[in-house]
């Protein structure tokens, strides 16, 4: 039986509109097979919607999220913003009242080294292979939202967190470890942070709750290191905001791209998918940038809604895509296929199943068999 669901789009900036089109291009093709529908709606959001409307999250685009079952997020960015350290108005405060505002506290970030990629890895291959890790990233608190300013020679930013803070997203982890591995690696900087005494004081005595679950706790510079020296000491890492946003983006080194790195940012209400990349603005407009991580966003969204199996097909034709070389610049050792291609080969997959991939294989004159 087909489901109805409204959904948010959110493209953003610079490579945003590009990777998101990909996304809907899989999300029509799994609500063709499957027999749903999906209802989008649009909204401006970044340095677009700063253009249009003067405000980064126009209360239009707020409300679209409201009223989503969930939405996907694309990147906000430009660089006429990043370069002018005094502009009041700017596109990244539009990405953080939207988490803000819905209360979308925990940020999951699920870091895969894929079999087929590990020639893409600078690491060595005994250290990446079967690396299967996710991050929760504390998402509305912390150094990100406190007090900041300046004062006649400098500037401040404060970090503060309250109990009940750590506590909503260490339950998540743990319950998370639960499924997987059985251990949570808190990443902090307990040596010298208040705030993080508090995390490492919270979690251990929530850990208390959960004694089949080993906790590990480690200071954030030698997470850093132990990320590219050993990523197979991690199953579930979590985290306060500001190591999470670092850390994440290190460990996407380990599955060979920025640009395969999906996430959920979870609450109480709707949910928002993104990924974990930026708007990346040398690629805009190029037909260059890779959409797996937000097709894999995409992926994401259909598990929350409770499509598992569709997810399962997006996932099924991730791989696919990785696995004949159907991939972009970013995955390849050669010229790679454009953002539009790998979008369309994951979407004919979905629509008829295996044995269209295996067409295009051969229309391709790639000989890997799926
Ligand atoms: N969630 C978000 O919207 C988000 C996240 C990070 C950065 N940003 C913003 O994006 C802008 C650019 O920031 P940045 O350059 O530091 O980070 P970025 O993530 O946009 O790009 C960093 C590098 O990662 C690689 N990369 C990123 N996405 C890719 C993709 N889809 N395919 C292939 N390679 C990809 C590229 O090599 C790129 O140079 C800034 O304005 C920043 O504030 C937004
Ligand atoms: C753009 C920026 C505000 C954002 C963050 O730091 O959270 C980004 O880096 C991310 O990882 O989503
Ligand atoms: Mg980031």
């Amino acid at each position: 039986m087909g489901v109805k669901k409204k959904i948010g789009m959110l493209p953003g900036d610079g490579i945003g509109p590009e990777v998101v089109a990909e996304a809907r291009k899989v999300l029509d093709a799994v609500a063709e097979r499957f027999g749903h529908t999906f209802e989008y709606a649009y909204g401006d959001v970044g340095a677009v919607a700063i253009d249009n409307s003067g405000d980064p999250l126009p209360d239009h685009t707020l409300k679209i999220c409201e009223e989503s079952d969930a939405f996907l997020f694309g990147a906000i960015g430009h660089p006429k913003y990043d370069n002018d350290p005094s502009a009041k108005v700017r596109p990244e405060q539009g990405l953080l009242k939207l988490r803000k505002s819905l209360g979308l506290f925990a940020n999951i970030r699920p870091v895969t080294a894929y079999d087929s990629l590990i020639h893409m890895s600078p690491l060595k291959t005994e250290k990446v292979l079967g690396v299967d890790l996710v991050v929760y990233r504390e998402l509305t608190g912390g150094i990100y939202f406190g007090e900041k300013g300046r004062t006649k020679d400098g500037a401040y930013d404060h970090c503060t967190y309250e109990n009940f803070e750590v506590d909503r997203i260490a339950h998540l982890a743990f319950q998370a470890a639960q499924h997987r591995s059985k251990k949570v690696t808190l990443v902090d900087k307990a040596n010298v942070l208040e705030t993080s005494r508090l995390w490492r004081e919270r979690v251990t005595l929530i850990a208390n709750e959960y004694p089949e679950i080993e906790l590990d706790c480690m200071f954030v510079d030698n997470a850093a290191m132990q990320m590219i020296q050993n990523p197979k000491h991690f199953d579930v890492i979590l985290t306060e905001n500001m190591f999470g946003d670092i850390i994440s983006d290190e460990a996407s080194v380990i599955g060979g791209s920025l640009g395969l790195l999906p996430s959920a940012s979870v609450g109480d209400k709707t949910a928002m998918f993104e990924p974990i990349h930026g708007s990346y603005p040398q690629a805009a407009g190029k037909n260059i940038a890779n959409p797996l991580a937000t097709i894999l966003s995409a992926a994401m969204m259909l598990d929350h809604l409770g499509l598992v199996n569709e997810a399962i097909e997006v996932r099924n034709a991730v791989n696919s895509s990785l696995k004949i070389g159907m991939v972009t610049e970013d995955l390849s050792k050669k010229e790679g296929y454009g953002t539009d291609r790998v979008g369309d080969f994951i979407a004919n997959c979905i629509a008829d199943g295996e044995e269209s991939c295996a067409q295009d294989n051969i229309k391709l004159g790639l000989s890997t068999i799926i």
